[in-house]
């Protein structure tokens, strides 16, 4: 489903903060990106996301050219994945609902359709009864609860956030991973960066540590959770050296990005 290959990122003039980047994500995953502050975990995600382009090489997503895509092609590949960026940018002037019914609104969905789905998406963070309160209204563990509603209710097939327990107590932290390791198993493949390692032990699952430029494949600890039963253990990467160019990720259905049918 995701595949760098030699990949470069820099800003300006300075250092490369991704240096010859390859490793590939099979559908169904569920990925842990670890490394110090500063090590280019927000960078890596971005680009998947298709928020930023990598100076060199090529970031594959369901098979697509992220780096290439043509601008109108974009907003496709936004809502194919659910992004939980550091600032959640929740909009205070709107309750929680109807934060969570906007990107439903702006993908062109009737209001009926969107009040349901804004509704489910509500209940499965566990956020029912706290529709009408503002954004500042909800403590910080809510807040991230209301920004993964946000991110999933246009039923990615991909869910990224970055750092989404930063600031939150070790219980609220877990509760949190919890939704994405459920959101996981209902088929949605995952990546969280993270710097908590008491999170990342708590799930057996792959880290992929980012670190002075380079990416190290730390493997799966076991397969992979939930859905990641449909992929191979570790997405079919499993012994890679660290830097290893991946074989083919196995593909799975997925919708285009350029609009074009498939
Ligand atoms: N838009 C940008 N312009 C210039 N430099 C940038 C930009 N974005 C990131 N960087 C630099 O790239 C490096 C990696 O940043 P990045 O935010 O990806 O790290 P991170 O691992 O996510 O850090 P943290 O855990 O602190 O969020 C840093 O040195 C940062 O200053």
């Amino acid at each position: 489903m995701i595949e760098f290959r030699q990949v470069f990122k820099t800003y300006g003039r300075g250092v490369d903060t991704l240096a010859d980047v390859n490793f590939g994500i099979a559908a169904g995953e569920f990925v842990f990106v670890s490394g110090p502050s500063g090590a280019g975990k927000s960078t890596l995600l971005k680009l998947i996301a298709g928020l930023d382009t990598p100076s060199r090489g090529t970031v594959l997503v369901n098979g697509q050219n992220v780096g290439r895509l043509p601008a109108r092609a974009r907003p496709y590949l936004r809502r194919a994945i659910g992004t939980i960026l550091q600032d959640a940018h929740l909009l205070d002037d709107r309750s929680a609902f109807e934060n969570v019914l906007l990107p439903l609104v702006v993908t062109g969905h009737s209001r009926g359709a969107a009040v349901n789905r804004a509704r489910v998406a509500i209940e499965r963070v566990g956020l029912s009864g706290k529709e009408n309160l503002r954004p500042r209204e909800l403590s910080g563990g809510d807040q991230q609860r209301l920004a993964i509603a946000r991110a999933i209710v246009n039923r990615p097939s991909l869910l990224i956030a970055d750092e989404p327990t930063a600031n939150l107590d070790r219980d609220s932290a877990h509760r949190i991973a919890a939704i994405f390791r459920d959101f996981n198993r209902s088929g949605v493949t995952t990546l969280l960066a993270t710097h908590d390692e008491s999170l990342i032990a708590g799930y057996a699952s792959r880290v992929l540590f980012v670190d002075g430029g380079r990416v190290v494949d730390g493997g799966p600890r076991t397969p992979g959770l939930g859905a990641a039963s449909a992929a191979p253990a570790g997405g079919g990467f499993a012994g890679a050296p660290a830097g290893a160019v991946p074989g083919a990720a196995p593909a799975a259905p997925s919708p285009r990005f350029d609009g074009r049918p498939q």
